[in-house]
């Protein structure tokens, strides 16, 4: 992904070099209704911009089962039939994400709950087949985002809340992960915004032993993120995480945060939060 060419932004009415927080919060967050609770007073109470993007994956297995379809995953990526179309699209753009909205709402956030379909705000193609069929996951359109349509939401006093669905343009709705949907945002306003990207999950950040919460480590550049791969201190779904964090700094994103989402609360009183990610030394 390529900086945003944002010349013509600069000399409109909107409001470069404003704060905004892209949050994203994963499925086991959203599986606890009090962590999820605590969360969202926290996003709430953050000054600036805001989005929320949330996956819900966890979720979306649980309820599959429910109705008899299996999961499958191939590297982090759900394999995404039709019937697993309709339960992600029913359980990311409607269950988790008019929930989310109606709690921020109770908070006194004006939050507007989106797929990439609605103001065709994320287009993406359905990925080619290779040696392994997806089905109906997407991957993002380079440069498909529109910063200034989003911007724009913002400034009209809406709070985004995306969730892990896109669209190709063709009618097709297709599933993406919520992870690679906050990077392109982060990537994509951050022309407009100082934005930090903020990965929230159940641990307080990238771990050196993932049993011990004790073990944060507090910054990883790319060099040690290689380090740290081959040693296997980092590995399953903190792989593709980190991959999404590291492409939004080196794309123009100001910071990448992971922490714990019961700890988001510290990033307003400006203690330590989490695993800060910066270039390499
Ligand atoms: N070094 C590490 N520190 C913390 N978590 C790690 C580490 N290595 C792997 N993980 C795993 O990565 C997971 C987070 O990735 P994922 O499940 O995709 O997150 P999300 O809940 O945001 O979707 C953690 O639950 C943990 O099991
Ligand atoms: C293509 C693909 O894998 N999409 C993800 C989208 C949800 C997601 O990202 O949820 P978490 O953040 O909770 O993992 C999935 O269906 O699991």
């Amino acid at each position: 992904m390529n900086k945003i060419d944002t010349d013509h932004i600069k000399t409109s009415n909107l409001s470069p070099d404003k704060a905004l927080y892209i949050i994203k919060i994963g499925g086991n967050v959203i599986d606890n209704s009090e962590n999820l609770h605590h969360f969202l007073k926290d996003f709430e109470a953050l000054d600036g911009f805001k989005i929320l993007v949330h996956g819900g994956g966890k979720v979306a297995t649980q309820m599959a089962e429910d109705l008899g379809i299996e999961s499958k995953m191939v590297d982090g990526r759900r394999i995404t039939d039709i019937e697993t179309l309709r339960v992600v699209t029913m359980v990311y753009g409607g269950l988790i994400n008019k929930n989310i909205v109606a709690q921020l709402q109770r908070f006194g956030n004006n939050a507007i709950g989106l797929t990439g379909a609605d103001g065709n705000f994320i287009k993406a193609v359905k990925r080619p087949v290779k040696t392994i069929d997806y089905g109906f996951v997407g991957d993002i359109v380079k440069d498909s985002i529109n910063p200034e349509n989003i911007s724009r939401l913002m400034e009209a006093g809406f709070t985004p809340v995306f969730c892990a669905i896109t669209h190709d343009g063709e009618g097709q709705l297709l599933n993406t992960n919520a992870d690679t949907i906050a990077s392109a945002l982060a990537v994509s306003l951050s022309g407009l915004y100082e934005t930090t990207l903020i990965y929230c999950f159940e641990k307080k950040g990238v771990l050196k032993d993932i049993d011990d919460e004790e073990s944060l480590i507090r910054e990883i550049n790319p060099q040690h993120y290689e380090e740290l791969k081959v040693e296997r201190i980092i590995h399953s779904g903190m792989l593709p995480k980190l991959d999404n964090a590291f492409t939004a700094i080196a794309c123009g994103v100001k910071a990448v945060i992971i922490g714990k989402s019961d700890d988001l609360g510290q990033l307003k009183d400006n203690k330590p939060f989490g695993t800060r990610l910066t270039k390499n030394a």
